[in-house]
């Protein structure tokens, strides 16, 4: 092939020191602008806060007000790192600096000074290439350190100017190596600085429909799902920033991993969840084994929970006794059955029907009580009129004893009534889901409490269409607002208090906070008490029935069925970005089939985009993980790395009785190499309490849990707990357990192998 990307003409050292001294130049003017900006939008969110009363109106408008210069404030906090990270000079002798925000010089009638890198016209610092060189004659990478220039890599995009010395590939070969080659840190970085072309063609897709992303371990699917969000709400402000964007994560580990990324792009409006975390006012964290989360995830289950509120729906076997003021009225079993089925017939959810069912009782009571109070001594028609009779409805509805017998034969039920009713009886799993095994509803049967596990939520959310809303759903609702309010206000005033520019005196500092000084998170709380003042992501975590503009989804292939059909429901508009990898799938209820997942949503109206390159794990370590790959599947491709390392994997097996002491020694090793790095140990699931007990009583600063921190040196987890996440050195502990406990082992161990971004060793039980 005989494109490339160009390559440094290899400026000799004072003209290099020249052209830093230019670039520093504009840097340092960019930085002047940003908090000329930044001290502007301050003063103007102190000016707002400090003002109070007004008319409704006045007060909505000053709350829109805070939360866009609060928006601001924290906008311009977090580009400060990298603000402009690249040049391109064009054919027609224009100069584009990119960075991570658009900047205008206002005194030179808003003449671009720094274009951001979403807008078109940036797009060809990402795609550029000598052979298709998209008016460019040179891209520039401008690297910075607080403020400082230290560094820049020029590509000449002129076939026959430049030696072909890169890879035809790559475009920004110098910085993204650079960047890959860095110490991990534990929080993942954004690549808004070298994405490459087949990331960029997914990050700037279409919004409308559903994209799945698929691709091998460690070629960004990660880092494009998150800068597509970015890139989404840059170029669809309006309909996304009222709808929102919803980010879904494996677990909270992951979650924090990624928590920096879109910050760093300031970008802060998008909700990034775990499906635990889907279903309002749960928090589902209770762990349970792989064969229960995957019955809860089948597709059967829509019928299991239908067939547990019917079941809900009682009917009795004899007539049933209803006392109201010593009489004793009775409600046989056929008016029951049939309230009971005109109740169903309105197709209405559980819950509403009640008031159907109730009409109809209510009915076949009246009519008794008015039976007996209106006879007519002579034996002529009842004496009671419609009136009357309307009365003695409206009372037997307030008679605890019709109420009781009410509730007992069709109780309002919250889904975390139905399905923890379900999990506790045996005989309700028995008439819910005959099509169980004894053995798998055993599986199922949990006594109350003790919380929900993530595969319950789709379960809440199921229950909740089928229930529809109860009178009690309300007030914890309303608690939960007042509460997202209070934490609001302290985002704001964090951000007040944050909003210090690096250059400014103390004393200008004391006229922009003291605003804090003045309001407490309560009292602000209090003026946002009409809710509006939540940001979209808030009102959206809060509200079941929320329609997302876009949801994308990381890790994908680990959703059930069940889960699929909860995200469904929070994307009406199916504009989504699902990424993942079908050789990772972990998870029993997930998928291996991207078509035969979708297939009930969207028929075949799904586009995939694939991603070769693996930029995380080198060559060394790549061809290991490919043998287990071809295991899983041998017509699967393993990513290209798209680098060597000259490190090979070591690999040594003990015996079992030394493993632990072993794995200490190996720890100790990994640390020393690794330096400023971070070192992950993925043990089977099994010897985790085992082991990290060993490592951690040698090795006090190694951190084992349900959700490690990634900002220690070393952290020892199993293979759900690693998945997305890397680390320089990655020790993997027992292959063949990790292979023997999942009927997936294989597609673990393959994950496992590929966390690395250096070194791997492995510990095999001889
Ligand atoms: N264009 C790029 N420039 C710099 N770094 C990149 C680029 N693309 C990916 N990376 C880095 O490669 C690593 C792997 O990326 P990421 O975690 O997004 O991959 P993934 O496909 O999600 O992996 P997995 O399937 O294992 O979860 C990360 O450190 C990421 O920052």
């Amino acid at each position: 092939m005989s494109s490339y990307s160009g390559h440094s003409t290899g400026p000799r050292l004072d003209e290099q020191i020249d052209e830093v001294g230019v670039e520093q130049e504009h840097v340092s003017l960019l930085y002047r602008r940003l908090d000329d900006l930044r001290e502007q939008a301050a003063n103007r969110l102190s000016e707002a806060l400090r003002n109070s009363g007004g008319t409704q109106q006045e007060r909505s408008q000053r709350e829109s007000t805070v939360a866009m210069y609060t928006k601001q404030v924290e906008q311009f906090g977090a580009v400060e790192s990298g603000l402009c990270f690249g040049r391109l000079d064009l054919d027609n002798d224009e100069r584009h600096y990119i960075g991570r925000i658009g900047i205008f010089d206002d005194g030179d009638d808003y003449a671009p000074l720094l274009m951001d890198w979403r807008a078109p016209a940036a797009r060809p610092f990402y795609l550029a290439t000598a052979a298709a060189p998209q008016g460019v004659r040179r891209r520039r990478h401008i690297r910075t350190q607080q403020r400082k220039v230290t560094g820049l890599n020029d590509e000449v995009l002129d076939l026959t100017l430049a030696r072909h010395s890169g890879r035809d590939d790559l475009t920004g070969e110098a910085a993204l190596f650079a960047a890959l080659n860095a110490d991990r840190t534990g929080r993942m970085s954004d690549i808004v600085e070298t994405i490459q072309a087949e990331q960029d063609r997914v990050i700037r897709a279409d919004l409308a429909g559903a994209l799945v992303v698929q691709g091998g371990p460690g070629t960004g699917k990660t880092a494009v799902a998150l800068h597509r969000a970015a890139y989404l709400l840059y170029t669809h402000r309006q309909l996304l920033s009222t709808r929102g964007v919803l980010l879904v994560g494996p677990n909270d580990t992951f979650l924090r991993y990624i928590s920096q990324v879109l910050p760093a792009l300031a970008e802060t409006g998008v909700l990034l969840s775990t499906l635990g975390d889907l279903y309002p006012g749960v928090t589902a964290r209770r762990a349970e084994s792989a064969e229960t989360a995957e019955i809860k995830g089948r597709p059967e289950m829509v019928e299991v929970l239908a067939a547990a509120v019917r079941d809900r729906q009682r009917l009795p076997d004899e007539p049933v006794e209803v006392v109201v003021e010593q009489d004793t009225l009775l409600l046989d079993p056929r008016t029951c059955a049939e309230a009971r089925d005109r109740a169903r017939r309105s197709g209405k959810p559980h819950n509403l029907a009640r008031a159907l069912f109730e009409v109809e009782i209510i009915h076949e009571l009246a009519r008794q009580v008015a039976e007996r109070i209106g006879a007519d001594p002579l034996g002529g028609e009842n004496l009671l009129e419609e009136a009357d009779i309307a009365e003695i409805r409206r009372e037997l509805r307030q008679e605890p004893e019709v109420l009781a017998t009410l509730d007992w034969l069709w109780p309002v039920l919250t889904p975390q009534q139905l399905l923890a009713g379900l999990y506790a009886s045996d005989d309700r799993l028995a008439n819910a889901a005959p099509e169980l095994t004894e053995a798998e509803r055993r599986l199922l049967r949990r006594e109350p409490r003790g919380g929900w596990t993530p595969a319950d939520v789709p379960l809440l959310d199921e229950a909740a269409e089928l229930l529809g809303a109860a009178d009690r759903d309300i007030r914890p609702r309303a608690a939960r607002s007042r509460q997202q309010q209070i934490e609001y206000a302290e985002g704001v005033l964090d951000i007040a208090l944050g909003s210090r520019s690096i250059d400014l005196e103390d004393e200008d500092e004391g006229e922009i906070l003291s605003v804090t000084d003045l309001l407490g998170a309560d009292t602000l709380a209090d003026r946002q008490e009409d809710g509006e003042r939540l940001t979209t992501a808030q009102r959206a975590a809060a509200d079941r029935k929320w329609a997302f503009g876009h949801v994308i989804v990381d890790e994908a292939q680990e959703l059930s069925p069940m889960a699929w059909r909860l995200l469904m429901r929070r994307c009406p508009s199916r504009s989504m970005t699902l990424v993942g990898d079908v050789a990772q799938t972990g998870a029993l209820a997930g998928t291996s089939s991207w078509q035969r997942t979708l297939e009930p949503y969207v028929a075949d109206r799904w586009r995939l985009e694939e991603l070769t390159v693996s930029y995380r794990t080198p060559a060394e370590i790549m061809s290991v993980a490919a043998e287990v790959l071809a295991e899983i599947d041998p017509t699967l491709t393993p990513p290209h790395p798209v680098r060597e390392t000259g490190i090979p994997p070591w690999d040594v097996s003990v015996p079992v009785a030394e493993l632990a002491d072993r794995l200490v020694e190996a720890v100790h090793r990994a640390a020393v190499e690794v330096g400023e790095g971070r070192v992950g140990v993925i043990v089977p699931d099994s010897r985790v309490d085992e082991l990290g007990r060993a490592v951690t009583a040698a090795r006090p600063e190694v951190v084992v849990g349900e959700q490690p921190e990634l900002v220690n040196p070393v952290v020892l987890l199993t293979v759900a707990q690693a998945k997305g996440l890397e680390f320089d050195t990655v020790l993997v502990v027992e292959p063949e357990r990790i292979v023997a406990e999942s009927p997936r082992g294989r597609n673990d161990l393959y994950v496992a192998l590929t966390r690395a971004t250096q070194r791997l060793g492995v510990l095999r039980t001889a």
